[in-house]
Protein backbone atom coordinates (compact mmCIF):
# COMPACT_ATOMS: atom_id res chain seq x y z
CA UNK A 1 0.00 0.00 0.00
CA UNK A 2 1.19 3.62 -0.80
CA UNK A 3 2.09 5.81 1.98
CA UNK A 4 -0.27 8.28 3.16
CA UNK A 5 1.98 12.40 3.20
CA UNK A 6 0.02 13.61 6.43
CA UNK A 7 0.48 17.19 7.50
CA UNK A 8 -0.58 18.63 10.63
CA UNK A 9 -1.93 22.29 10.65
CA UNK A 10 -1.26 22.85 14.43
CA UNK A 11 1.34 21.06 14.96
CA UNK A 12 2.42 22.54 18.25
CA UNK A 13 -0.56 22.91 19.98
CA UNK A 14 -2.25 20.11 22.75
CA UNK A 15 -4.39 18.75 19.67
CA UNK A 16 -1.37 18.92 17.10
CA UNK A 17 0.98 17.26 19.67
CA UNK A 18 -1.32 14.53 20.41
CA UNK A 19 -1.74 13.74 16.54
CA UNK A 20 1.79 13.50 16.28
CA UNK A 21 2.20 11.00 18.99
CA UNK A 22 -1.02 8.52 17.49
CA UNK A 23 0.86 8.74 14.15
CA UNK A 24 4.39 7.68 16.02
CA UNK A 25 1.92 4.87 17.04
CA UNK A 26 0.19 3.31 14.09
CA UNK A 27 1.55 -0.13 12.83
CA UNK A 28 -0.90 -1.19 10.34
CA UNK A 29 -0.96 1.28 7.57
CA UNK A 30 1.92 3.43 6.43
CA UNK A 31 2.23 6.98 7.53
CA UNK A 32 4.62 9.47 5.83
CA UNK A 33 6.42 11.20 5.54
CA UNK A 34 4.59 13.83 8.07
CA UNK A 35 4.59 17.71 7.64
CA UNK A 36 4.59 19.74 10.71
CA UNK A 37 2.60 23.51 10.10
CA UNK A 38 1.73 26.03 12.35
CA UNK A 39 2.35 30.23 13.13
CA UNK A 40 5.59 31.89 12.04
CA UNK A 41 6.16 31.94 15.37
CA UNK A 42 7.09 28.09 15.83
CA UNK A 43 8.66 28.05 12.12
CA UNK A 44 12.31 26.51 12.72
CA UNK A 45 11.60 24.81 16.10
CA UNK A 46 11.50 21.05 15.95
CA UNK A 47 9.29 18.07 17.50
CA UNK A 48 10.49 14.70 17.43
CA UNK A 49 8.86 11.89 15.17
CA UNK A 50 10.13 8.15 15.14
CA UNK A 51 13.74 8.90 16.60
CA UNK A 52 13.96 12.11 14.10
CA UNK A 53 13.48 15.77 14.62
CA UNK A 54 11.31 17.52 12.57
CA UNK A 55 11.14 21.02 11.35
CA UNK A 56 8.15 22.86 11.50
CA UNK A 57 7.30 25.35 8.84
CA UNK A 58 4.88 28.03 8.76
CA UNK A 59 1.66 27.85 7.05
CA UNK A 60 1.45 29.05 3.54
CA UNK A 61 -0.29 28.61 0.29
CA UNK A 62 2.55 26.05 -0.79
CA UNK A 63 2.27 23.59 2.30
CA UNK A 64 0.03 21.46 0.75
CA UNK A 65 1.29 20.60 -2.96
CA UNK A 66 3.19 17.40 -1.83
CA UNK A 67 0.49 15.89 0.67
CA UNK A 68 -2.42 13.35 0.62
CA UNK A 69 -3.90 14.29 4.11
CA UNK A 70 -4.08 18.03 6.06
CA UNK A 71 -5.22 17.41 9.58
CA UNK A 72 -6.33 20.57 11.04
CA UNK A 73 -5.96 21.29 15.10
CA UNK A 74 -6.00 25.38 14.83
CA UNK A 75 -9.46 27.17 15.67
CA UNK A 76 -12.20 27.81 13.44
CA UNK A 77 -11.20 31.04 11.55
CA UNK A 78 -7.57 29.49 10.43
CA UNK A 79 -9.63 25.83 9.59
CA UNK A 80 -11.86 28.17 7.18
CA UNK A 81 -9.02 30.39 5.90
CA UNK A 82 -6.91 27.31 4.89
CA UNK A 83 -9.56 24.27 3.76
CA UNK A 84 -10.04 25.63 0.35
CA UNK A 85 -5.89 26.16 -0.03
CA UNK A 86 -5.77 22.41 1.02
CA UNK A 87 -8.70 21.22 -1.36
CA UNK A 88 -7.41 23.15 -4.15
CA UNK A 89 -4.14 21.31 -3.53
CA UNK A 90 -5.76 17.98 -4.17
CA UNK A 91 -5.40 17.04 -0.82
CA UNK A 92 -8.27 15.84 1.75
CA UNK A 93 -8.65 17.97 5.46
CA UNK A 94 -9.62 16.39 8.55
CA UNK A 95 -10.20 19.13 10.65
CA UNK A 96 -10.82 19.28 14.49
CA UNK A 97 -12.27 22.80 14.86
CA UNK A 98 -16.08 23.15 14.94
CA UNK A 99 -15.97 25.42 11.77
CA UNK A 100 -17.40 22.67 9.22
CA UNK A 101 -18.69 20.15 11.53
CA UNK A 102 -22.80 21.34 11.12
CA UNK A 103 -21.91 21.59 7.02
CA UNK A 104 -24.27 19.08 5.61
CA UNK A 105 -21.66 18.96 2.85
CA UNK A 106 -19.23 17.64 5.00
CA UNK A 107 -19.30 14.38 6.87
CA UNK A 108 -19.34 14.00 10.40
CA UNK A 109 -17.57 11.12 11.77
CA UNK A 110 -16.94 8.71 14.35
CA UNK A 111 -15.42 5.61 12.81
CA UNK A 112 -16.74 3.13 15.41
CA UNK A 113 -20.15 4.74 14.88
CA UNK A 114 -20.72 6.24 11.17
CA UNK A 115 -17.69 5.21 8.75
CA UNK A 116 -20.25 5.03 5.60
CA UNK A 117 -20.39 8.55 6.03
CA UNK A 118 -16.15 8.99 5.35
CA UNK A 119 -17.24 7.83 1.51
CA UNK A 120 -19.30 11.05 1.17
CA UNK A 121 -16.62 13.49 2.16
CA UNK A 122 -16.08 16.41 -1.25
CA UNK A 123 -12.43 17.27 0.27
CA UNK A 124 -13.08 18.24 4.07
CA UNK A 125 -14.14 15.26 6.65
CA UNK A 126 -14.87 17.23 10.35
CA UNK A 127 -14.02 15.48 13.31
CA UNK A 128 -16.57 15.46 16.27
CA UNK A 129 -16.75 17.84 19.82
CA UNK A 130 -14.79 15.64 22.24
CA UNK A 131 -17.30 15.60 25.00
CA UNK A 132 -19.50 14.33 21.72
CA UNK A 133 -17.53 11.74 20.71
CA UNK A 134 -16.97 10.39 24.09
CA UNK A 135 -20.62 10.31 25.44
CA UNK A 136 -21.54 9.18 21.68
CA UNK A 137 -18.75 5.91 22.11
CA UNK A 138 -20.57 4.93 25.04
CA UNK A 139 -24.27 5.26 24.23
CA UNK A 140 -24.05 3.79 20.64
CA UNK A 141 -24.08 0.38 21.82
CA UNK A 142 -27.58 1.20 23.60
CA UNK A 143 -28.55 3.22 20.27
CA UNK A 144 -27.82 0.07 18.47
CA UNK A 145 -30.09 -2.19 21.40
CA UNK A 146 -32.98 0.89 20.76
CA UNK A 147 -33.55 4.31 19.80
CA UNK A 148 -32.78 6.78 22.52
CA UNK A 149 -35.04 9.23 22.54
CA UNK A 150 -33.95 11.42 25.22
CA UNK A 151 -30.31 11.75 26.81
CA UNK A 152 -29.29 14.17 30.25
CA UNK A 153 -25.54 14.74 30.55
CA UNK A 154 -23.58 16.43 32.63
CA UNK A 155 -19.96 16.99 32.00
CA UNK A 156 -17.31 16.92 33.83
CA UNK A 157 -14.48 18.20 31.71
CA UNK A 158 -10.52 18.85 31.83
CA UNK A 159 -8.50 22.05 31.06
CA UNK A 160 -6.98 20.69 28.06
CA UNK A 161 -10.57 21.11 26.45
CA UNK A 162 -8.58 24.77 26.26
CA UNK A 163 -5.69 23.62 24.64
CA UNK A 164 -1.96 24.05 25.75
CA UNK A 165 -3.16 27.50 27.77
CA UNK A 166 -5.88 25.66 29.54
CA UNK A 167 -3.35 23.29 30.89
CA UNK A 168 -0.16 26.00 31.82
CA UNK A 169 -3.10 27.88 33.46
CA UNK A 170 -3.98 24.89 35.82
CA UNK A 171 -0.76 24.20 36.60
CA UNK A 172 -0.07 28.01 36.61
CA UNK A 173 -2.82 28.26 39.44
CA UNK A 174 -1.92 25.51 41.79
CA UNK A 175 2.03 26.63 41.71
CA UNK A 176 0.82 30.50 42.66
CA UNK A 177 -1.42 28.71 45.42
CA UNK A 178 1.27 27.00 46.73
CA UNK A 179 3.46 29.92 47.25
CA UNK A 180 0.51 31.99 48.99
CA UNK A 181 0.30 34.16 45.75
CA UNK A 182 -3.53 35.06 43.89
CA UNK A 183 -3.98 32.99 41.24
CA UNK A 184 -4.45 34.93 37.79
CA UNK A 185 -7.30 33.59 35.15
CA UNK A 186 -6.11 34.34 31.58
CA UNK A 187 -7.92 31.29 29.59
CA UNK A 188 -10.76 30.41 32.10
CA UNK A 189 -13.15 33.54 33.64
CA UNK A 190 -12.70 32.13 36.67
CA UNK A 191 -9.72 30.25 38.51
CA UNK A 192 -10.12 26.58 37.76
CA UNK A 193 -7.26 25.88 40.74
CA UNK A 194 -9.68 23.78 43.48
CA UNK A 195 -12.87 25.20 41.67
CA UNK A 196 -15.29 24.35 38.93
CA UNK A 197 -16.89 26.39 36.45
CA UNK A 198 -19.91 25.85 34.79
CA UNK A 199 -19.56 27.55 31.69
CA UNK A 200 -17.45 26.31 28.45
CA UNK A 201 -17.87 28.83 25.50
CA UNK A 202 -20.63 31.83 25.33
CA UNK A 203 -23.92 30.97 26.71
CA UNK A 204 -27.18 31.30 24.09
CA UNK A 205 -30.55 33.69 24.58
CA UNK A 206 -31.71 30.11 26.31
CA UNK A 207 -28.86 29.76 28.95
CA UNK A 208 -27.26 27.37 27.27
CA UNK A 209 -23.32 27.44 26.44
CA UNK A 210 -22.26 27.04 23.08
CA UNK A 211 -20.45 23.30 24.55
CA UNK A 212 -23.67 22.27 25.82
CA UNK A 213 -25.81 22.57 22.22
CA UNK A 214 -23.10 20.05 21.05
CA UNK A 215 -23.72 17.37 22.15
CA UNK A 216 -27.74 17.55 20.66
CA UNK A 217 -26.29 19.17 17.18
CA UNK A 218 -24.04 16.89 16.64
CA UNK A 219 -25.51 13.48 18.19
CA UNK A 220 -28.15 14.19 15.54
CA UNK A 221 -26.16 14.41 12.61
CA UNK A 222 -23.30 11.18 13.69
CA UNK A 223 -26.29 8.83 14.55
CA UNK A 224 -28.45 10.21 11.62
CA UNK A 225 -31.57 11.36 13.97
CA UNK A 226 -32.89 14.75 13.70
CA UNK A 227 -35.18 13.76 16.68
CA UNK A 228 -32.24 12.92 19.37
CA UNK A 229 -33.19 15.20 22.35
CA UNK A 230 -30.03 16.09 24.64
CA UNK A 231 -30.11 18.52 28.02
CA UNK A 232 -26.96 19.28 28.76
CA UNK A 233 -24.94 21.02 31.90
CA UNK A 234 -21.08 21.25 31.08
CA UNK A 235 -18.53 21.79 33.65
CA UNK A 236 -14.61 22.52 33.64
CA UNK A 237 -12.82 20.64 36.15
CA UNK A 238 -9.47 20.77 37.65
CA UNK A 239 -8.50 17.68 36.07
CA UNK A 240 -5.65 17.46 32.94
CA UNK A 241 -7.10 15.71 30.14
CA UNK A 242 -9.64 13.45 30.62
CA UNK A 243 -13.43 14.42 30.10
CA UNK A 244 -15.83 12.35 32.69
CA UNK A 245 -19.85 12.40 31.96
CA UNK A 246 -23.03 11.77 33.66
CA UNK A 247 -25.72 10.54 31.14
CA UNK A 248 -28.98 9.50 31.92
CA UNK A 249 -31.11 8.40 29.09
CA UNK A 250 -34.36 6.80 27.62
CA UNK A 251 -34.83 4.32 25.18
CA UNK A 252 -37.90 3.74 22.65
CA UNK A 253 -37.88 -0.29 24.10
CA UNK A 254 -36.99 -1.37 27.78
CA UNK A 255 -33.44 -2.29 27.14
CA UNK A 256 -32.22 -4.37 30.40
CA UNK A 257 -28.87 -3.82 32.05
CA UNK A 258 -27.32 -7.37 31.22
CA UNK A 259 -28.28 -6.67 27.62
CA UNK A 260 -26.50 -2.98 27.96
CA UNK A 261 -23.32 -4.71 29.38
CA UNK A 262 -23.05 -7.56 26.84
CA UNK A 263 -23.56 -4.25 23.96
CA UNK A 264 -20.62 -2.65 26.24
CA UNK A 265 -18.29 -5.10 26.47
CA UNK A 266 -18.74 -6.21 22.37
CA UNK A 267 -18.17 -2.45 21.17
CA UNK A 268 -15.63 -1.89 19.57
CA UNK A 269 -12.92 1.16 21.45
CA UNK A 270 -15.19 1.06 24.75
CA UNK A 271 -14.67 -0.52 27.83
CA UNK A 272 -16.79 -1.87 30.64
CA UNK A 273 -15.68 -1.07 33.91
CA UNK A 274 -17.23 -1.74 36.86
CA UNK A 275 -14.14 -2.65 39.02
CA UNK A 276 -15.32 -0.09 40.89
CA UNK A 277 -15.50 2.37 37.97
CA UNK A 278 -13.94 4.58 35.84
CA UNK A 279 -11.77 7.62 36.44
CA UNK A 280 -10.35 10.42 34.44
CA UNK A 281 -7.36 9.59 35.92
CA UNK A 282 -7.26 6.25 35.27
CA UNK A 283 -8.12 6.90 31.51
CA UNK A 284 -5.58 9.20 30.81
CA UNK A 285 -3.24 8.23 27.47
CA UNK A 286 -5.60 5.01 26.85
CA UNK A 287 -7.82 5.48 23.42
CA UNK A 288 -10.50 3.68 24.79
CA UNK A 289 -13.91 5.00 26.58
CA UNK A 290 -14.35 3.26 29.65
CA UNK A 291 -17.84 2.96 30.97
CA UNK A 292 -19.00 2.11 34.45
CA UNK A 293 -21.96 2.64 37.18
CA UNK A 294 -24.39 0.97 34.81
CA UNK A 295 -28.02 1.21 37.11
CA UNK A 296 -31.39 1.72 36.05
CA UNK A 297 -32.40 5.24 36.19
CA UNK A 298 -35.27 5.91 39.38
CA UNK A 299 -37.02 8.81 37.77
CA UNK A 300 -37.82 6.69 34.49
CA UNK A 301 -39.90 3.58 33.40
CA UNK A 302 -37.18 2.25 30.36
CA UNK A 303 -34.46 4.97 31.67
CA UNK A 304 -30.64 3.63 32.38
CA UNK A 305 -27.62 5.87 34.01
CA UNK A 306 -24.15 5.71 33.33
CA UNK A 307 -20.54 7.28 34.18
CA UNK A 308 -17.69 7.89 31.48
CA UNK A 309 -14.57 8.95 31.13
CA UNK A 310 -12.42 9.40 28.05
CA UNK A 311 -9.29 11.15 26.74
CA UNK A 312 -10.39 13.76 25.27
CA UNK A 313 -6.97 14.61 23.62
CA UNK A 314 -6.70 10.96 22.37
CA UNK A 315 -10.35 9.69 21.13
CA UNK A 316 -11.55 12.60 21.82
CA UNK A 317 -9.51 14.50 19.40
CA UNK A 318 -6.09 12.87 17.84
CA UNK A 319 -7.30 9.51 17.71
CA UNK A 320 -10.37 9.86 16.68
CA UNK A 321 -9.14 12.10 13.59
CA UNK A 322 -6.45 9.74 12.54
CA UNK A 323 -8.82 6.26 12.88
CA UNK A 324 -10.82 8.36 9.96
CA UNK A 325 -7.15 9.14 8.08
CA UNK A 326 -6.77 4.99 8.40
CA UNK A 327 -10.30 4.34 6.92
CA UNK A 328 -10.07 6.45 4.30
CA UNK A 329 -6.66 5.61 3.57
CA UNK A 330 -7.35 1.81 3.80
CA UNK A 331 -10.36 2.59 1.29
CA UNK A 332 -8.57 4.02 -0.61
CA UNK A 333 -11.24 7.26 -0.81
CA UNK A 334 -8.95 10.34 -1.66
N1 LIG B 1 -8.21 20.76 22.98
C1 LIG B 1 -9.04 19.83 22.63
O1 LIG B 1 -9.22 18.85 23.29
C2 LIG B 1 -9.80 19.87 21.41
C3 LIG B 1 -9.58 20.86 20.49
N2 LIG B 1 -10.28 20.85 19.35
C4 LIG B 1 -10.07 21.89 18.36
O2 LIG B 1 -8.76 21.73 17.77
C5 LIG B 1 -8.23 23.00 17.47
C6 LIG B 1 -6.89 23.16 18.17
O3 LIG B 1 -7.05 23.09 19.58
P1 LIG B 1 -5.83 23.02 20.62
O4 LIG B 1 -4.78 22.10 20.16
O5 LIG B 1 -6.49 22.78 21.91
O6 LIG B 1 -5.26 24.53 20.56
P2 LIG B 1 -3.85 25.10 21.03
O7 LIG B 1 -4.10 26.50 21.43
O8 LIG B 1 -3.18 24.21 22.00
O9 LIG B 1 -2.98 25.10 19.67
C7 LIG B 1 -3.25 25.99 18.62
C8 LIG B 1 -2.39 25.66 17.40
O10 LIG B 1 -2.73 26.61 16.38
C9 LIG B 1 -1.53 27.14 15.85
N3 LIG B 1 -1.72 28.49 15.33
C10 LIG B 1 -2.09 29.60 16.00
N4 LIG B 1 -2.10 30.68 15.16
C11 LIG B 1 -1.72 30.21 13.94
C12 LIG B 1 -1.55 30.81 12.67
N5 LIG B 1 -1.75 32.12 12.47
N6 LIG B 1 -1.20 30.02 11.63
C13 LIG B 1 -0.99 28.70 11.80
N7 LIG B 1 -1.13 28.07 12.99
C14 LIG B 1 -1.49 28.81 14.04
C15 LIG B 1 -0.59 27.17 17.03
O11 LIG B 1 0.74 27.31 16.53
P3 LIG B 1 1.84 28.23 17.30
O12 LIG B 1 2.36 27.40 18.42
O13 LIG B 1 2.86 28.47 16.23
O14 LIG B 1 1.13 29.47 17.76
C16 LIG B 1 -0.88 25.81 17.64
O15 LIG B 1 -0.18 24.82 16.95
C17 LIG B 1 -9.30 24.02 17.89
O16 LIG B 1 -10.14 24.29 16.78
C18 LIG B 1 -10.08 23.30 18.94
O17 LIG B 1 -11.38 23.80 19.08
C19 LIG B 1 -11.15 19.85 19.10
C20 LIG B 1 -11.40 18.86 19.98
C21 LIG B 1 -10.74 18.81 21.22
N1 LIG C 1 -14.55 22.88 23.91
C1 LIG C 1 -13.89 21.65 24.33
C2 LIG C 1 -12.70 21.37 23.46
C3 LIG C 1 -12.89 21.83 22.07
O1 LIG C 1 -12.01 22.45 21.52
O2 LIG C 1 -14.07 21.56 21.53
P1 LIG C 1 -14.52 22.09 20.09
O3 LIG C 1 -13.57 21.51 19.14
O4 LIG C 1 -15.90 21.60 19.93
O5 LIG C 1 -14.44 23.61 20.12
C4 LIG C 1 -13.45 21.79 25.76
O6 LIG C 1 -13.19 22.90 26.13
O7 LIG C 1 -13.33 20.81 26.48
Amino acid sequence: MKSCRIAILGATGAVGRTMLQVLEEQTDWPVGPVKLLASPRSAGQTLMFKGQPLTLEAVSEDSFADVDVVLGAVENELAKRWAPVIVNAGAVFVDNSSAFRLDPDVPLVIPQINPQDIRTHQGIIANPNCATIIALMAVAPIYRLSRITRMIVSTYQAVSGAGAAGLAELKRQIAQLEAGQPASAETFPVQIAYNLIPQIGGFDEQGYSSEEMKLQNEGRKILHDPALRVSCTCVRVPVLRCHSESITLETEREVSLDEVRRAIMEAEGVILNEQPYPTPLACTDQDTVEVGRLRRDLASEQGIALWCCGDQLRKGAATNAVEIVRALWQGQEI
